[in-house]
């Protein structure tokens, strides 16, 4: 079996706080793998200790069969790519930020993008149709604009393994179809395996092989959206009634979370 991704017994988080407790699981090779789980309950904190921005506490992380700690700098970020929750540095234009994801492949003493970076750049930008947005300061977009170049400077890194952190937080539903409908493609057409950070269950559920359910840092569930996301688990780890069904259309489960009011009501008549 060809794995991207394997974790074994990985403790990290912040110091006298939070901290994931043994996290085991395997990512296959062009696998699309969600990671779900109530507020502060570690999805960031995960992604952020695979990135290196935590270092772990205990445990291993393998990336491609080989410990992650064996990678140099410059190779890991020509394998992962990251789109965080939020852009940091929003005075810089958006050509020069989508420029930043070709550093990863600069030879030494290297100062302007090479032909085949300038390619991909420009293929991205016409593939998400950002050419009116590309001379504007980050600040000047909206937050679904943001997001949508954010996610297009992670591509133009050209990455194995691409990590997301809530990418379809701040888009309307139609963008929000539209970027996972891209990020599948790019999945099946590419083989790029993704780990994404979603709180939309059902977005979850239709475009995942694979969730990983976390609560209080452990793992609570693991498996298929068909294991996963039964009323029994869901209820018991985001401590609420839902109601799990079927999508009619792809047949993938979906979960309606049902009003605490409304459950007091009824309890009460
Ligand atoms: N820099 C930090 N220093 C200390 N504690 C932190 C830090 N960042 C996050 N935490 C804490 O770690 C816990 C897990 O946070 P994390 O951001 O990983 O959760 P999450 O599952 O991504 O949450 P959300 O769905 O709200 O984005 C939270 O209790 C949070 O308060």
């Amino acid at each position: 079996m060809s794995y991207i991704l394997k974790v074994k017994n990985l403790c990290a988080g912040y110091e006298n706080g939070f901290s994931l407790k043994d996290i085991n699981f395997s990512m296959k090779k062009s696998e699309f793998l969600g990671l779900i789980g109530p507020n502060g309950s570690g999805k960031s904190t995960f992604l952020k200790t695979l990135i290196g921005t935590l270092k772990k506490y205990s445990g291993e992380i393998f990336i491609q069969d080989k410990k992650i700690e064996s990678y140099s700098r410059k190779e890991l970020s020509r394998l992962i790519a990251y789109v965080p929750q939020k852009i940091e540095n929003v005075e810089i234009t958006v050509i020069d930020y989508l420029k930043l994801g070709r550093l990863p492949y600069f030879d030494n003493f290297q100062f302007f993008e090479s032909k085949k970076d300038l390619d991909v750049i420009n293929y991205y930008i016409s593939f998400f149709q950002i050419e009116n947005l590309i001379d504007k300061y980050l600040f000047q977009l909206s937050g679904g604009e943001q997001q949508i170049v954010s996610i297009a400077s992670a591509l133009i890194q050209e990455p194995t393994l691409l990590l997301l952190d809530e990418p379809t937080a701040h888009l309307d539903i139609n963008h929000q179809i539209q970027i996972m409908d891209i990020l599948k493609i790019l999945n099946q057409e590419k083989g790029v395996s993704i780990v994404i950070v979603l709180h939309d269950l059902n977005l979850a559920a239709e475009y995942c092989d694979n969730l990983v359910l976390l609560k209080n840092g452990h793992i609570a569930a693991s498996g298929s959206p068909e294991d996963v996301l039964n009323y029994k688990t869901i209820e018991k780890v985001y401590d609420m009634v839902v109601v799990s069904m079927k999508n009619p259309i792809s047949n993938k489960p979906f979960v309606l979370p049902v009003s605490k009011l409304l459950m007091d009501k009824y309890k009460n008549e």
